[in-house]
C-alpha cells in the first residue's frame, strides 16, 4: 500500500488517513512516498529541502509504528508522475497488489493524471472523504470514509509564518522539530 503526497509537513489529517487506511486493508507494506515535484502544485518559497520533509516523515512513523519512506522519487527528481513510479514498484513486486491511497481533492483531478487509464489498471486507489462528509467513487476504487480533520499542510505554513501555534495539527514531535528549526517561518 501507497501514500503518496508532499508531506510539507505532514500532519495529523495525514496521519489518520493513513492509519484508517492501513487497518482498513492490512498491506504487507506501508510505504509513504514524498513526492520531488507533484504534478499539479507549484513549488514555493516555503517549499522544504527533502531531508526535512523525510526526517518528518519519520517521526510521524514512530508514532503510527507501522509504515517506511520510500525515497525514489526524490532521487529521480522532475516531475513526480505517479504512472513512472508505480512502473517501477510493479518490476519489483510483481506478485503484489498495490493500493494508492488519495483524497477527495486528487480523486477529482485524477482525469488529469498522466496515463490514468493505465494506471487504474495497474493499482487499486483507496479514496478517503476530504473536506466532506463522504466520498463515492467510481467502480474498481475502494471509498473510505473517515473522520473529517479539515487541515493542510498549508494551513501549517502559513500558522508558522503568522507565528502562530500548531499544536495538536502536528504531533508534538514534528512541532518540536519544526519551532527549533524555525521551518516555515519566512
Ligand atoms: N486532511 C486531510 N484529509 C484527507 N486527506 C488528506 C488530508 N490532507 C491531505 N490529504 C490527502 O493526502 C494526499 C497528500 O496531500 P499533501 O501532502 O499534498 O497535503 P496537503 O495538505 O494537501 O498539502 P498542501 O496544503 O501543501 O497542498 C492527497 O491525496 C490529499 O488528498
Ligand atoms: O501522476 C500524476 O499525474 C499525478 C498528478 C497529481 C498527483 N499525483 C500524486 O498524487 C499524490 C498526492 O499529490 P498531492 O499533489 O496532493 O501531494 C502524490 O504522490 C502525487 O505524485 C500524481
Amino acid at each position: 500500500m501507497i501514500y503518496g503526497g508532499q508531506f510539507n509537513p505532514i500532519h495529523i489529517g495525514h496521519m489518520l488517513v493513513a492509519s484508517e487506511s492501513y487497518q482498513f486493508v492490512q498491506p504487507d507494506e506501508f510505504l509513504f512516498l514524498p513526492s520531488y515535484q507533484s504534478p499539479l502544485k507549484e513549488h514555493n518559497e516555503s517549499y522544504l529541502i527533502e531531508s526535512e520533509r523525510v526526517n518528518m516523515l519519520e517521526l510521524a512513523i514512530k508514532d503510527l509504528q507501522f509504515g517506511v519512506v520510500d525515497r525514489r522519487e526524490l532521487n529521480r527528481k522532475g516531475t513526480s508522475y505517479t504512472f513512472d513510479t508505480i512502473k517501477e514498484i510493479q518490476s519489483e513486486y510483481p506478485e503484489h497488489q498495490i493500493y494508492f491511497i488519495i483524497g477527495t481533492d486528487q480523486y477529482e483531478n485524477l482525469n488529469k493524471w498522466k496515463n490514468i487509464d493505465e494506471l487504474k489498471e495497474m493499482l487499486i486507489f483507496v479514496v478517503v472523504n476530504r473536506e466532506v462528509d463522504r466520498q463515492d467513487v467510481h467502480e474498481g476504487m475502494l471509498a473510505l470514509h473517515i473522520p473529517r480533520i479539515d487541515v493542510s499542510s498549508t494551513d501549517i505554513r502559513n500558522r508558522c509564518k503568522n507565528r502562530q501555534s500548531i499544536k495538536m495539527l502536528v504531533t508534538p514531535r514534528i512541532e518540536t522539530y519544526i519551532k527549533r528549526g524555525r521551518l516555515y517561518e519566512n
